[in-house]
Parts: structure tokens; sequence; C-alpha cells
């Protein structure tokens, strides 16, 4: 559904993406992990559009996704923003909706609180919430919003941009088993980016491990803990000796 084929991207010297080759088939939940500064974030711009690759094409059911088809794209995508990204002065109901309220098919403001409530009943918070501002909430609370958010108009493609960043370990679970049932329940396409392994043992269906601007291993998240390539182990093992190197 989502193919990227030999996509590259440099920022002067530095050659972040050197011949990224990756598919998606439709209703797949892959998570993408590599180190920091790999260019995971790099990889999920250049799908959105928001970073133009140097080379390569980007295929979204079969397509070149171009300019053209890029809006039909985004109006069935939704996305879980690193840090949530809620806009503090809007109660929560239009946060969740935000898109909804806006453009040539907007709702109405009480079907999209409608909606909103039914989003929130999903992620496990009650109607109340939804009159509430974001700032009035615990970290966890504003996850699960954000959840809601990018669930709200019902996407086929779903990106998640570090998910359980800030969160503690509990509260981190509660989102990677949200997130696992959403996507199964919506048969969503989903894109996960990560570092943290809770989240991809509970999150994924396909593992890619970005290493030095390519994958470096893709397989079953089953199969991850037997692969025997040496970057994957020490990524997945958390070592601080191995072939990848860090600064001390
Ligand atoms: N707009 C930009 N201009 C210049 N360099 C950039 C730009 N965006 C990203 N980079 C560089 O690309 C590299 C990859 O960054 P990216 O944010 O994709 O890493 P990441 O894998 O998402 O890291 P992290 O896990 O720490 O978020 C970094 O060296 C970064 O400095």
């Amino acid at each position: 559904m989502i193919a990227l084929q030999d996509v590259h991207k440099s920022f002067g010297p530095n050659a972040v993406l050197r011949g990224v080759s990756l598919e998606v088939p439709k209703g797949q939940s892959l998570v993408v992990i590599g180190g920091s500064g790999s260019g995971k974030s790099v990889l999920l711009k250049c799908i959105l559009g928001l970073e133009a690759p140097d080379a390569g094409r980007i295929l979204y059911e079969g397509a070149p996704l171009d300019a053209r088809r890029r809006g039909p794209f985004l109006s069935r995508f939704g996305m879980l923003f690193q840090g949530g990204a809620l806009f503090d002065s809007l109660p929560v109901w239009e946060n969740i909706c935000f898109r909804l309220l806006r453009g040539p098919g907007r709702l109405s403001r009480s079907a999209a609180r409608e909606r909103a409530v039914d989003k929130l009943a999903r992620v496990g918070l009650g109607p109340d919430v939804a009159e509430r501002h974001p700032a009035e909430l615990s970290g966890g609370m504003q996850k699960r919003v954000a959840l809601a958010r990018a669930i709200a108009a019902d996407p086929e493609v779903i990106f998640f941009d570090e998910p359980t960043t800030g969160l503690d370990p509990i509260m981190a679970g509660v989102i990677n088993d949200l997130i696992r049932g959403i996507v199964t329940d919506m048969g969503a396409t989903a894109i996960t980016i990560t570092h943290d392994m809770a989240s991809v043992r509970a999150i994924a269906d396909e593992v890619a491990m970005l290493h030095a601007g390519k994958i470096r291993w893709r397989g079953p998240v089953a199969a991850m803990d037997a692969a025997e390539d040496p970057y994957l182990r020490q990524f997945v093992t958390g070592a601080a000796e191995g072939p990848i190197e860090t600064i001390r």
C-alpha cells in the first residue's frame, strides 16, 4: 500500500537516507527502529511530503505520491505526534476534531463533539474530558487525547511518532496496547517510529531497522529475537558494546 523505492535524502554533506526501500502492505503494522539520528523522522517526513527526497520514489496504492495525490492521501491519514502537539487554547473535543471542523466537507459543531466523545471512549476516557483543556490533563491523558485525534477521521493509514516518549512504563504499556487494539480493529496500515523495544513488541507485525541510511534488517517481530544480525542484536539488547558506533 505504501512503498519506498531507493529513497535518498541528504542535508549538505550529511547523507541521511542512502537508498531506503520498504513496503508496507495494507493492514500491516510496521515499526521502524534505529538509533538517534538514524533518519527515522526524515523517512516519515519524506512520505508526508514535508521533505522532498533527492532520489527514489514513494508509492501509495501503486502510484507515485506526487503533489496531486498527496491531498487525497492526507485526507485518509492520521498521525500521533511525538509530545501530542495539542492546542492548549482549544477544549479537548475541538482538538480531536480540529481537521474535521475545517474544509469543504466539515462537520457541524454538534456532530464533531459527538464524534470526539465517541473517540474518547475508544481510548478509555469519559465524555466529561471533552470540555476540558489539555493543560488540565495528565501526560497519559494527553497522549490518549492525541491518539483520539489521530483516529478522528477513521484513517486508513496512521503514523505514530515515538508514541511512548515521556510516559512511565505502565502508561506506555497502556498506550501501546491501545494502539495495537485500534490498528487491529480499524484494519489500518500503520507505521510507527520508536526506540522503545516494548512498543515494538506490542505494536509491530513487522520490524525494520534503519542504520547507516539503509534498511539493515526487516522481518516479522517474532523473528527479531532470533535474528543474527549484529546491529539488530545490539539494538534489541541495548548493549553498549557492538558494531553500532555511539558517542560516549
Ligand atoms: N531539516 C534538516 N536540516 C538538516 N539536517 C537535518 C534536517 N532534518 C534532519 N536532519 C539530520 O538528519 C539526521 C537524521 O535525523 P532524524 O531526526 O530523522 O533522526 P531520528 O532517527 O528520527 O532520531 P531520533 O530518534 O533522535 O528522533 C540527523 O543527523 C539530523 O541532524
